[in-house]
């Protein structure tokens, strides 16, 4: 059960990710138990747990933050810069928060990658008051996704109520955005030109589909 313990606001060094991270994870997007937004009223995009067993299969259970595509060839989204329909090759980088793991409240038998997608930094944070409504966008079921994982954020936990489940995953949204808001990691989802090359290489990564 969840420890009855105030949260920190950031996860992670401020100086940029640590060794395991980043990982990178890719695969198309694949049903889960439909229970994301049913349930929670918070979608997750899952994909296969392949790829996360093949590379990293030591990679503890838990919760998350990193920087997520979608292949723009699959789904077009709009820019949330501009609020124009991005139909060009170049995929938006979005931040994202993920559970890995076997949902103890649910008590799954197999093992999930479930990625929450943020809308942009630049953008109010929906998740700052109590009773948010999530982060939606129109269903890409079979589209391709990169996943850059930058940091941990906390266990898995069990929880009395679907109602304390969901406020928990809230307060991983406000972890995952504050902790991507530092200098260090704010370069992995904008050019700001200033990027040392290996997060460079990271995001041309996460835009190769
Ligand atoms: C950021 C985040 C944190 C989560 N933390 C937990 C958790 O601590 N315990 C748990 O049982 N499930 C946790 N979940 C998983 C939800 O229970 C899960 O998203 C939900 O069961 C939807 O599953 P589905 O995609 O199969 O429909 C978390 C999900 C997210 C996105
Ligand atoms: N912000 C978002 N983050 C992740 N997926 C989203 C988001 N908005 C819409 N979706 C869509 O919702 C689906 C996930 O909903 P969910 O209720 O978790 O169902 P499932 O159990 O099939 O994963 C994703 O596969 C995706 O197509
Ligand atoms: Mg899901």
């Amino acid at each position: 059960m969840r420890p009855d313990k105030p949260r920190d606001p950031v996860a992670g060094p401020d100086a940029g990710p640590e060794s395991p991270y980043p990982i990178r994870l890719s695969g198309p997007v694949i049903k889960g138990f439909g229970r994301g937004s049913k349930d929670l009223g918070i979608p997750t995009a899952n994909i296969p747990a392949d790829d996360l067993s093949e590379k990293h299969p030591d990679l503890t259970t838990g919760v998350y933050y990193g920087v997520v595509a979608l292949d723009p060839k699959e789904f077009a989204q709009e820019n949330g810069l501009t609020g124009d329909i991005e139909n060009s090759h170049k995929p938006i980088l979005q931040p994202a928060v993920l559970s890995i793991g076997y949902n103890p409240y649910y008590k799954n038998t197999v093992r999930s990658v479930e990625i929450h997608i943020m809308p942009p930094l630049t953008q109010p944070s929906p998740t700052a008051v109590a009773r948010p409504k999530f982060n939606r966008l129109p269903d890409f079921y079979d589209t391709h996704l990169n996943l850059l994982i930058l940091g941990y954020i906390r266990p898995e936990f069990d929880y009395v109520s679907v109602d304390a489940l969901i406020e928990d995953i809230r307060v991983d949204c406000e972890v995952a955005r504050e902790s991507l808001l530092r200098d260090a990691y704010k370069q992995y989802l904008v050019d700001d030109g200033q990027g040392a090359s290996d997060i460079n290489e990271d995001r041309t990564w996460l835009s190769s589909f």
